[in-house]
């Protein structure tokens, strides 16, 4: 397990100089030479210190002022110290830039990943807690390591330059200089180690919070949690949530003290009892005075960096841990990363536009931890240009199906063919259609983005989202906005304006217009319309859908007896199929849904 950790801690410093390099190699290069420059100034420094002392010591405390080595010496030490004070202030500002690049590197990474994911993971618990360690991650970790990494080295250069230096002054002082800081580098490997592993049983707790604490901040949840007063509710789960966070940490942090102070305690006494050598040695003639001077300095700088190098070592190697969290979640998307992914710009007639006809046979799904199938065995089969919907009870498996018909979950049996092939790339397969959510996502962007991402790899075409938008019954009201269909549709940005549900809605079926794909599948696509705008979009659905094949899915049967082949489905099979004149005829499921439709309409309608 250790040595796991420490293949895995080697792994990740060798993962951030990459990131380093492929952010910014020339700053990274700048970074690393003014280190080595300084160390070697640092080695060189000591050096001279001790040949000056030892000339000038040589001629007597008398003619030591008058030495003509000292002022060329001290002119030297000036010039040098400002040369590298110059090259710190240029690495300084080189690494803040390079650590703004590493982060946007990364966080574009993960990202990417992010997206690149299929839908059925974001199904898994496991997976949420990689993509929430992987964003923590990102925020600062890779930058922080960046710098940890360098002063690391400087500290390393330190040691080595000291040590070089020593050798020709007194050989035997470095090993016992590195022992003072073999406590606290220990201390600072459990620490590590322990701080990575509370990390990780952390992770779901910190998800919840953060999924409070964005039920708390958020516009469109403010008016649900007032009109509840669920705010002091929600805001006691998040602090307990936190106030087991603070318990854990607040339980490592009195370990580690207690093990800092220790190892601590054992490097000063190392220390000590080097100074008080040196200056036996050096009252009994047995070390010159000069280099027993030098060697109390080099003992002194080589130690606090060794104390600070010791400090940092369990941040630097927490810090690293969690870049394994990062490196294996963009792992599958860190190659194609690097290079900027080609953006396919289309036109509109180089779409697929012809309708498609699509067979389902015997397709299977069960969702990731669930035990039972929520689609079993289902068989059906749409022909080019038909209008076919899919009725059934909450829960039957309707958006199942949908998501199944759409390429947006792999089935776990059975097949989908289109127009008679195999659909083995579900990447391609969702390009041919057009999905309008029961859940769609309301884009608080500006109203032409909230269409025109019907196809987001086309070249933007004004006139065509507003025809979009005029089949949708959505151009008129998007015309009276402030800013016409540039008006961001949210109120928490400059100038925003928000839509009514209904709207909103309309949005939704304008994107799906404007996609302008062979298989549009429409999952509730009215329940936020009113009746008469309900009834107008029923009625000219073949029409405002002419050569496409439609999948629609509506609990309101009236809205669907026109439809050429309705799917009843109940606990995800297909218990009954046929036009709505067949299946009233066979006075199954389907009949008595219908009926009961019915009558509640009437009985409003008398009462
Ligand atoms: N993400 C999910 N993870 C696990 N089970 C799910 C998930 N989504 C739906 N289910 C389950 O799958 C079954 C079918 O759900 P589905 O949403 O497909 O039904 P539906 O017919 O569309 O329902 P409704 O009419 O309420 O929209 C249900 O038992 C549901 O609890």
């Amino acid at each position: 397990m250790a040595e796991r950790r420490k293949r895995d801690l080697l792994h990740s410093a060798v993962f951030a100089v990459r990131l380093a390099w492929l952010a910014d190699r020339r700053a990274l290069v700048h970074v690393i030479v003014v280190q080595v420059l300084s160390a070697m100034v640092m080695a060189g420094a000591l050096v001279m210190t001790q040949q000056v002392f030892g000339a000038v010591l040589a001629r007597g405390p008398a003619a030591a002022g008058r030495s003509p080595v000292l002022v060329p010496a001290v002119i030297a030490a000036l010039v040098v110290g400002a040369a590298v004070g110059a090259l710190r202030l240029s690495g300084t500002a080189r690494m803040a830039v390079l650590t703004v690049k590493v982060d946007r590197l990364v966080a574009g990474m993960v990202l990417e990943a992010a997206v690149a994911a299929e839908l059925p993971r974001f199904e898994e618990p496991d997976f949420h807690d990689r993509l929430q360690r992987a964003v923590f991650a990102s925020r600062r970790q890779p930058a922080l390591a960046v710098i940890l990494l360098v002063t690391a080295f400087q500290a390393a250069l330190t040691v080595l330059a000291v040590g070089g230096a020593f050798v020709l002054m007194a050989w035997w002082l470095l090993p016992l200089v590195l022992l003072s800081a073999v406590p606290a580098i220990r201390a600072a490997g459990n620490e590590r180690s322990a701080h990575h592993d509370m990390h990780h049983g952390l992770s779901e707790n910190r998800r919840l919070r953060e999924y409070l604490e964005r039920l708390l901040t958020g516009r469109d949840e403010a008016k649900e949690i007032r009109a509840l007063d669920l705010g002091g509710v929600l805001t006691g789960r998040w602090q307990e949530q936190y106030a087991h966070e603070v318990r854990a940490t607040e339980a490592l942090m009195k370990t580690h003290a207690r093990h800092r102070m220790v190892a601590q305690a054992t490097g000063g006494v190392v220390i000590c009892v080097l100074v008080g050598s040196l200056w036996w040695l050096a009252t009994s003639d047995l070390l010159p005075l000069s280099t027993a001077g030098a060697a109390v300095a080099g003992v002194w700088l080589l130690s606090v960096r060794l104390n600070t190098f010791a400090g940092m070592l369990g941040g630097i190697g927490e810090n690293l841990l969690r870049l394994t969290d990062l490196e294996t979640f963009i792992a599958p998307t860190s190659a194609t990363a690097r290079v900027p992914r080609q953006r396919r710009e289309l036109t509109y007639s180089q779409l697929p536009c012809e309708p498609v006809a699509l067979r389902a046979e015997r397709l299977t799904f069960t969702y990731p931890g669930a035990e039972v199938p929520a689609v079993h065995e289902v068989s059906l089969d749409l022909r080019p240009g038909q209008v076919v919907a899919l009725v059934g009870v909450n829960g039957s498996g309707k958006t199942t199906l949908a998501h199944l018909l759409a390429g947006l979950y792999p089935p776990d049996g059975g097949h989908l063919l289109c127009d008679g092939a195999p659909v083995t790339d579900l990447t391609a397969h969702r390009e041919r259609t057009a999905v309008v959510f029961q859940d769609f996502t309301r884009y608080k962007l500006p109203a032409l983005d909230n269409i025109a991402f019907g196809r987001p790899h086309t070249t933007d075409d004004l006139e065509r989202v507003q025809e979009a938008a005029r089949q949708a019954g959505a151009l008129d009201f998007l015309k009276e906005l402030p800013d016409s269909l540039h008006t961001p549709l949210g109120k928490e940005f400059t100038g925003g304006a928000d839509l009514s549900g209904g709207q909103w809605q309309r949005l939704a079926l304008a994107r799906a217009f404007y996609r302008d794909a062979p298989l549009v599948i429409l999952d509730e696509p009215t329940a936020a319309l009113d009746a008469h705008a309900e009834d107008q979009l029923f009625a000219h659905l073949r029409r405002l859908f002419t050569g496409r094949t439609v999948v629609l899915i509506s609990h309101r049967l009236r809205s669907v007896r026109h439809a050429d082949r309705i799917y009843v489905l109940e606990t995800g099979r297909v218990v009954e199929q046929g036009s709505h004149e067949t299946l009233l005829r066979t006075g199954g499921a389907y009949a008595t849904l219908f009926r009961a439709q019915a009558r509640a309409y009437q009985n409003t309608g008398t009462s």
